[in-house]
């Protein structure tokens, strides 16, 4: 798998970029940090994927955040010990973490780590998700979040993080990183 062969090219990086992207805004600041920074790419993925449908899928999040489930996750990371630092991606859901992300956080033991959240919503901000990751993720150092506006599905906007829109967070994401103590790699 990819996964496998770009760890392989990359094994003496120590960051690892994991993210969670259903309209792949998330993804295209996933793929902004891993051109500056370099280090393993991953998409979470689950098990039993999420419906297509959209009122679907919010109630099911819905119903997942209020009993606490945690969707198994088909994506497995191996050796999580060889890295320092883990980006990690999502979306904003029912104003809180998605379910998926809260699964790879209890997952896998990252304290010692250092955590840094990035984040796109549909203009209602990060809501509650950098509570959920400090619960989640006792022990870690978690740097300032990025934070930007993407789609918003319950409207119909899917991709909204491509042409003109790109180049404005992908500046905004260069700024950021530069202001937690990287310096873009290209
Ligand atoms: C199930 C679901 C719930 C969402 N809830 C929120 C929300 O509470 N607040 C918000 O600002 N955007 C919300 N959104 C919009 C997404 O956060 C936004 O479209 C984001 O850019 C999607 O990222 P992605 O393209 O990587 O999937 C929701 C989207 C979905 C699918």
């Amino acid at each position: 798998q990819e996964q496998e062969s770009e760890s392989d090219l990359q094994s003496d990086d120590a960051n690892l970029i994991v993210y969670l992207t259903r309209t792949n805004n998330t993804k295209a600041v996933a793929s902004m940090i891993h051109e500056a920074v370099g280090g393993e790419l991953i998409e979470l993925a689950l098990e039993s994927p999420y419906p297509e449908d959209y009122e679907s899928i919010v109630s099911q999040v819905d119903e997942e955040n209020e009993t606490g489930y945690l969707p198994p996750l088909e994506t497995t990371i191996g050796n999580i010990e060889q890295y320092d630092t883990i980006f990690i991606g999502f979306p904003t859901w029912d104003m809180t973490l998605p379910p998926p992300m809260k699964s790879f956080l209890s997952e896998y033991d990252l304290s010692g780590k250092t955590v840094i959240p990035f984040n796109t919503n549909g203009g209602y901000g990060l809501g509650s998700t950098l509570e959920v990751i400090e619960e989640l993720c006792a022990g870690c150092q978690i740097l300032e979040a990025f934070e930007t506006k993407g789609g918003l599905e319950r409207d119909g906007i899917l991709l909204a993080i491509k042409n003109e829109r790109q180049e404005e967070v992908e500046a905004d994401v260069l700024a950021w990183l530069e202001s937690i103590g990287y310096s873009a790699l290209r």
